[in-house]
């Protein structure tokens, strides 16, 4: 809505001229005369506000509202009681029986601006009751307020931006170029690799530029760009994931044609497949006498279940020689083609984030970050935020040394500007302004100072926790064990355990000690770890504490599986019981002015719970089922009443009620329920 002269408002407000003019001289809005503008704004504000307001609820007049303490709610009415989720304007209204609007209005006219829906704290929530004379308990304490609300992460709050304009702007999205970590057993030719296609693909370094390691390279490819991360290995990519910067969008699984899928084979496949990210496998050193693809690739599907395309699967499977750079170009150009197929995409013009492979601090330049830009183009001067850290972009050094103005998505840079050392593998974002950046980071020390000995908990009890919250029921397994005997009866027996509601997902399971690598999958990927008859070496020990990762360990097979079986009932959606507490008969029933009809019940047996349920029979026949809204014994508020008292009814949205109604009280139970291994199989354990 434009601006508006005073009388149009009035008309559009359905209201007297005159009786606005003083409504806006009372809320301090100066204007001369009916013809007066009022800016857009106002306007729309004064709109949202009054026109709801007098929808919803034509019988209040402005004149009213603008006198909360004659709505007052009848004096002694019982308190309200509260949990966070009621710290919402729209739920806190409903709450506490006061329209929205009518708040939203009477703060207005009080000079503070509400929005319908928002966080509400908990000083706000006691003064608005207090300003309709509502008396509020909150959760656990019935007498204490809790003062402090939550404090938001400001980085989810970024992190929630992104996604929200990845909603609303799909149109928008456009291919970039794709991000690739190449990993795979030790010695099977990784970085013999990632040298080769350097060597070969990056272009010419340009003038007076002096070559600069910024943790991954760019090369062109068919007049597309690859972007390939310079370490290769699954570690750190785990590493990443599991501080929440994921940068990689495909992964090359070397594995030499000469020694086959070996352990970190494995290792690596699970780390790329538990963060769904496609992969590529490059079968390498086919130059070699005793190279042998053909039982390489024998090998992909029995020990990974990877079936070549060429054997009717749909794993893309390259032979290459590293050394020699045989088909090295069929690989790249396998990598565009599941870049294009896997619609790897970003809004160019979107706010700024990029994801930090490594820090550093150099001795020209200071603190350093080398980092992918994933969305939005990164430029020189603009502030940023990483984690705790703040800086102003000094300078944008890329992988050929070259300085660069401006970094667009997918660019691997290294940002010279930060004022400390940011951590690995945390996300920068730019900001408007200095004062933001400070305001972003100051919170996060705080938080996480407050955090600092609250650990992250990868635990049972809190998975278990998290998916009741979530109904998301999938639990997540790292089983590590003596022998490959062990390893498969435990594999076996896990499958037995498995239920329509809750889905077990063996994340990776290897021979072995636990170590370093199976806690940042674990930690990424949310999982707990099993180890049979094997234990965490002390690096992995130290490393679990700190990331609040879960080990259980075990000798005895059938004890690993109780403990597994309890953990399953713990997440299997109680049964609901329906069980009958009480009866009686509606002696009398009483009219109350505004409140309702409220029955006399005399009970013959049992009892009513005032938080149960009841159903009302009139000759036989069911007229109302439903809640008790209030249960009375001589005027006073009870829980509950046994025969053979009498006692005060008000039942939930139901006031059709007769003397001689015959009531049945009943609650529902929530019985937890059991997990049943088939005897004969238990018995193979
Ligand atoms: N014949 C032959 N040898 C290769 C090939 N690729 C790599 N190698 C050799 O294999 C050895 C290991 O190669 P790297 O590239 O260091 O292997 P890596 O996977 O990076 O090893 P780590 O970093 O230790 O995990 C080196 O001696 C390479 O020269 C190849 O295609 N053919």
């Amino acid at each position: 809505m434009a601006r508006l002269r005073v009388y149009e408002l009035a008309k559009q407000l359905d209201m007297d001229t005159k009786e606005l003019l003083h409504e806006l001289e009372e809320l301090g809005i100066e204007v001369k005369s009916h013809m007066s503008f009022i800016d857009e704004e106002t306007v729309n504000i004064l709109l949202d506000i009054y026109k709801q307001t007098l929808d919803e609820e034509e019988d209040i007049s402005l004149a009213k509202t603008r006198e909360p303490s004659k709505e007052k709610t009848e004096a002694k009415k019982p308190p309200v009681h509260i949990t966070e989720a009621d710290l919402k304007l729209d739920k806190f209204a409903e709450k506490i029986k006061i329209p929205q609007n009518r708040i939203i209005q009477d703060f207005f006219m009080k000079g503070e601006i509400l929005k319908p829906g928002q966080t509400i704290s908990i000083s706000l929530a006691k003064k608005i009751a207090k300003m309709y004379d509502v008396r509020l308990t909150f959760e656990e304490d019935e007498t204490a307020v809790k003062e402090q609300p939550k404090l938001e992460n400001p980085l989810d709050e970024l992190k929630r931006q992104f996604e929200e304009i990845y909603q609303n702007n799909k149109d928008k999205l456009v291919n970039r170029p794709p991000v690739v970590t190449v990993m795979g057993h030790v010695d099977h030719g990784k970085t013999t690799l990632l040298d080769y296609i350097r060597k070969t693909r990056v272009a010419e370094k340009e003038e007076g530029g002096i070559t600069q390691s910024v943790g991954a390279y760019q090369v062109i490819v068919n007049g597309k760009k690859i972007t390939f991360i310079d370490t290769p290995g699954h570690e750190v990519f785990t590493e990443m994931r599991a501080r929440g910067a994921q940068a990689t969008d495909i992964v090359v699984l070397v594995v030499a044609a000469d020694d086959g899928v070996m352990p970190q084979t494995i290792e690596a496949y699970n780390h790329a497949k538990s963060a769904n990210v496609p992969i590529i496998v490059a079968i390498n050193k086919i130059d070699k006498a005793n190279a042998n693809v053909d039982m390489t690739k024998q090998e992909l599907v029995t020990k990974l279940n990877l079936i070549p395309e060429d054997w009717g699967g749909d794993t893309i499977v390259v032979p290459i020689s590293a050394r020699n750079g045989i088909n090295v170009d069929t690989l790249l150009e396998m990598i565009l083609l599941v870049a294009e197929m896997q619609d790897i995409r970003c809004i160019p013009d979107s706010p700024v984030r990029a994801v930090t492979i490594e820090t550093r601090l150099d001795k020209g330049y200071g603190p350093v970050a080398n980092a992918i830009v994933k969305d939005g183009v990164l430029k020189v001067g603009d502030y940023v935020v990483a984690g705790k850290v703040f800086g102003k972009v000094k300078a944008l050094i890329d992988d050929k040394g070259k300085r660069l103005k401006e970094a667009e998505p997918s660019t691997p840079v290294m940002i010279v500007g930060f004022e400390e050392l940011p951590d690995p593998h945390s996300i920068i974002y730019v900001v408007d302004s200095k004062e933001k950046a400070l305001e972003i980071v100051e919170k996060v020390r705080e938080i996480e100072a407050r955090e600092l000995r609250k650990k992250r908990q990868v635990k049972l009890e809190e998975i278990l926790k998290r998916m009741q919250e979530t109904e998301k029921r999938e639990l997540k397994l790292i089983l590590k064990a003596d022998t490959v005997g062990s390893l498969q009866a435990l594999q076996n027996a896990i499958a037995k355990l498995r239920t329509n509601e809750i889905d077990i997902d063996i994340v990776h399971s290897a021979v072995g000690a636990i170590n370093s690598s199976d806690i940042m999958l674990a930690s990424a990927s949310e999982a707990i770890i099993l180890g049979f008859r094997v234990k965490a070496d002390n690096q992995a020990s130290k490393l679990a504490e700190s990331e609040g990762v879960q080990i259980k360990t075990y000798t005895i097979i059938y004890k690993l599986l109780e403990d597994l079986k309890a953990a399953l009932e713990g997440m299997l959606e109680p049964e609901e019981v329906e069980e009958k507490t009480g009866y009686g008969e509606i002696k009398k029933a009483f009219k109350i002015h505004k409140y309702g009809n409220i029955a006399g019940v005399q009970m013959y047996d049992g009892y009513v719970d005032k938080s149960g349920f009841v159903r009302i029979y009139r000759n036989g026949a069911l007229v109302f089922e439903g809640k008790i809204e209030s249960l009375k014994h001589y005027q006073q508020d009870v829980n509950k009443v046994s025969a053979p008292q009498e006692c005060g009814i008000k039942f939930q949205n139901f006031d059709d009620i007769k003397e001689g109604d015959e009531l049945e009280f009943y609650i529902i139970k929530k019985i937890p329920r059991k997990l049943t291994i088939i005897e004969e199989e238990k018995q193979q354990i």
